[in-house]
């Protein structure tokens, strides 16, 4: 499968010493690919660079074969980008939210946020105010907003945080939909391990800034009995690696 993200040598340390230290990671096309951390574990900061939110100090990301520092407009032209909460305008409707939204691109029509709606399920409210919505509903407004263009690769930062498990089941089901039927790719960050089981097909694991372990999900089931178990392992290894150094 041909890489849909490569990112290599990632870094960017802010004033307080936080933040990413040599990142190395790669998504293939077709993938749900889990980005798995504890808070404050880096994965925002990642996200952000490869968004171009960000700048990097050091490395480069690539997406779908283009270099986003260098790039930017080839880079992002077919992804969807939601991180952090979704930004929703509350006192317009959600078809409202979209529209304005679909003003970013040109070949965007009103049929296709008929589709984005349908997608996420939101066809029935789509008329009435966000501030009515749930945080569920509005994470999966942010998540049509983020299908308007039509992407091969979606990036979503933590998109079940927060919600209770209707929410959470609901956002899971579009995106394993999506994938399956659409063939897009997925990177999603979260720091749910019982999450990213269920979901995705291969995961990297984040911890304190650097990248401790990227794998096939059910290769590392097939040796361990739980994802969380996986997580442990790699934190006490870690962690005698650095009493060590
Ligand atoms: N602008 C900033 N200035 C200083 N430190 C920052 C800044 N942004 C993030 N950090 C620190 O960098 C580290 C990584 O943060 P980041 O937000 O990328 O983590 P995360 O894995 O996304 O966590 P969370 O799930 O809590 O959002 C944390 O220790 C955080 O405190």
């Amino acid at each position: 499968m041909k890489p849909v993200v490569e990112i290599e040598g990632l870094t960017k340390m802010y004033k307080n010493n936080r933040g990413i230290q040599d990142v190395t990671m790669t998504v293939r096309q077709g993938d749900i690919y889990g980005f798995f951390g504890p808070n404050g574990a880096g994965k925002t900061t990642v996200m952000k660079i490869m968004a171009g939110l960000s700048r990097a100090q050091r490395g480069t990301v690539k997406l779908l074969g283009y270099d986003v520092a260098e790039q930017y407009e080839q880079a992002m032209s077919k992804v969807g980008v939601l991180i952090e909460t979704a930004e929703v305008y509350s006192y317009m409707s959600g078809r409202k939210n979209l529209e304005l939204a679909a003003k970013f691109y040109p070949h965007v029509t009103s049929g296709r946020i008929d589709e984005v709606l349908e997608i996420v399920g939101l066809t029935p409210f789509q008329h009435e105010k966000a501030a009515g919505y749930s945080l569920g509903m509005k994470q999966r407004l942010g998540l049509a907003a983020a299908l308007l263009s039509g992407p091969e690769l979606m990036i979503l930062d933590e998109p079940t945080n927060g919600l209770d498990i209707e929410g959470m089941v609901q956002m899971r089901d579009i995106m394993m939909r999506l994938a399956r039927e659409q063939r897009i790719t997925f990177l999603i960050s979260s720091h749910l391990i019982h999450e990213m089981e269920l979901m995705c097909n291969r995961i990297g694991i984040i911890h304190q800034g650097r990248l401790l372990c990227e794998a096939s999900v059910p290769y590392l089931l097939e040796q361990w009995e739980s994802l969380e178990a996986v997580y442990m392992h790699h934190i006490q290894e870690d962690r005698k690696v650095t009493l060590h150094a």
